[in-house]
């Protein structure tokens, strides 16, 4: 086999591995821990992010009470994610392959230590021919502060590792031009980076256990692809989907999110990533706006600041928005709040964010 990609992130959707009984499908879940294994053994490295735990804890206990939706999630991936991992280690030890679990939630991304944390432990794993079995920690994550859903959080790592590709495989073959029920509906086998429009053709509709769907899919594929990575949506239940994909020789149906030919830096990476533990704010002039949104390298200068929101540190990130209220980007605050406003107007001072820590989604 000629692998087309030498490290992937994959990420396994719930439906993929839930039967239509609600049962996990063990029987999917072997063929897709063979197909990871096999990719092992031609020299590729893979990390798992799985989802399931919920819909695997779901069909195992009915709680005596009608829990709240808080209370239901804690309960099914508490016990779920305990039946996924045990099912995931004794195929993977049949294949001969350890893996290890990893739980984790937004807040182990806080900052950039954090996030290195994070990027050092899955390394550490990968050095040591483990496969490592990411899930976001539902039974500990506080509603506000989750990923939307693991595609979120399969980007993240995508981009954290420096992958050349993100698989996320779903119950689809990737986006159609309606929902893929409707009659005359057909897949979309490619996406290019200033392709517009994407989100018109996807429903709201979800399968059965999946928490974001497919415009969440959609919008962090556009966003991992335009940091210069393979993006693929497949079916997870289409047989030997994963080693097909990866095979330079074959053609398999699946939407193919082409990456940007400019790759982003790994500070980059980070910051596009870190939007929701930003400090506080700035408000820039449409002055300002203009040179940001322009194709030109450009820093932000205090000269185009309008006011300074919140109160932050220097070295903090801070979010930026134009004079209507629309977020243009995140960067790293190079002055604390008070000396920020106390600055001004100022156009000798040095920028307020340089451009190499500054992050602009478009
Ligand atoms: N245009 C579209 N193309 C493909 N799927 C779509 C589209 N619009 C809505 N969907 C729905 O998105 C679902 C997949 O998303 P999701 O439920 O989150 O799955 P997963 O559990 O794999 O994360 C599909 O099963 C399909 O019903
Ligand atoms: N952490 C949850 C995953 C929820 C989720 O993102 O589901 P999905 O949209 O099917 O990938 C679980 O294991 O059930």
């Amino acid at each position: 086999m000629n692998a087309r990609y030498k490290r992937v992130a994959v990420k396994v959707g719930s439906n993929v591995l839930t039967r239509a009984d609600k049962m996990l499908d063990v029987a999917r879940m072997a063929a897709l821990v063979d197909q990871i294994s096999r990719l092992k053994k031609e020299g590729v490295e893979v990390v798992l992010i799985s989802s399931g735990a919920v819909a695997a804890g779901r069909s195992e206990l009915q709680p005596a009470r009608k829990l709240d939706d808080v209370s239901s999630r804690q309960l099914w991936s508490a016990i779920g994610q305990v039946r996924l991992i045990n099912r995931y280690y004794d195929l993977f030890r049949e294949c001969g392959i350890t893996c290890a679990q990893v739980l984790t939630t937004k807040e182990n991304f806080k900052d950039r230590r954090h996030y290195l944390n994070m990027k050092n432990c899955l390394t550490t794993l990968l050095e040591n021919g483990v496969i490592p079995i990411i899930n976001e920690n539902d039974t500990i994550s506080i509603t506000e502060l989750m990923f939307t859903d693991n595609d979120e959080l399969s980007g993240l790592i995508a981009s954290m590792m420096g992958f050349e590709a993100l698989v996320i495989l779903s119950n689809v073959d990737g986006i159609y031009t309606g929902h893929p029920s409707e009659a005359g509906s057909t897949l979309i086998r490619e996406v290019k980076d200033n392709a517009k429009g994407l989100s018109d053709y996807i429903s709201e509709t979800k399968s059965e256990f999946g928490r974001g769907g497919m415009i969440t899919k959609a919008s962090i594929a556009r966003k991992i692809a335009k940091q210069g990575i393979n993006v693929h949506i497949a079916n997870g239940k289409r047989e030997n989907v994963l080693v097909d994909l990866l095979d330079c020789h074959k053609d398999v149906p699946n939407t193919h999110f082409v990456p940007s030919a400019k790759p982003s830096s790994t500070i980059k990476k980070w910051l596009a990533h870190s939007e929701s533990f930003a400090k506080g704010a700035v408000v820039v002039n449409d002055g300002a706006k203009e040179v940001l949104l322009s194709d030109k390298a450009t820093s932000l200068l205090l000269i185009g600041i309008d006011s300074v929101e919140g109160y932050f540190k220097k070295g903090d990130l801070v979010s930026i928005y134009d004079t209507k209220g629309n977020q243009l980007g995140v960067g790293k605050a190079q002055y604390d709040s008070a000396k920020t406003q106390a600055l001004l107007g100022s156009k000798k001072a040095k920028p307020f964010i340089h451009y190499d820590y500054l992050y602009l989604p478009e």
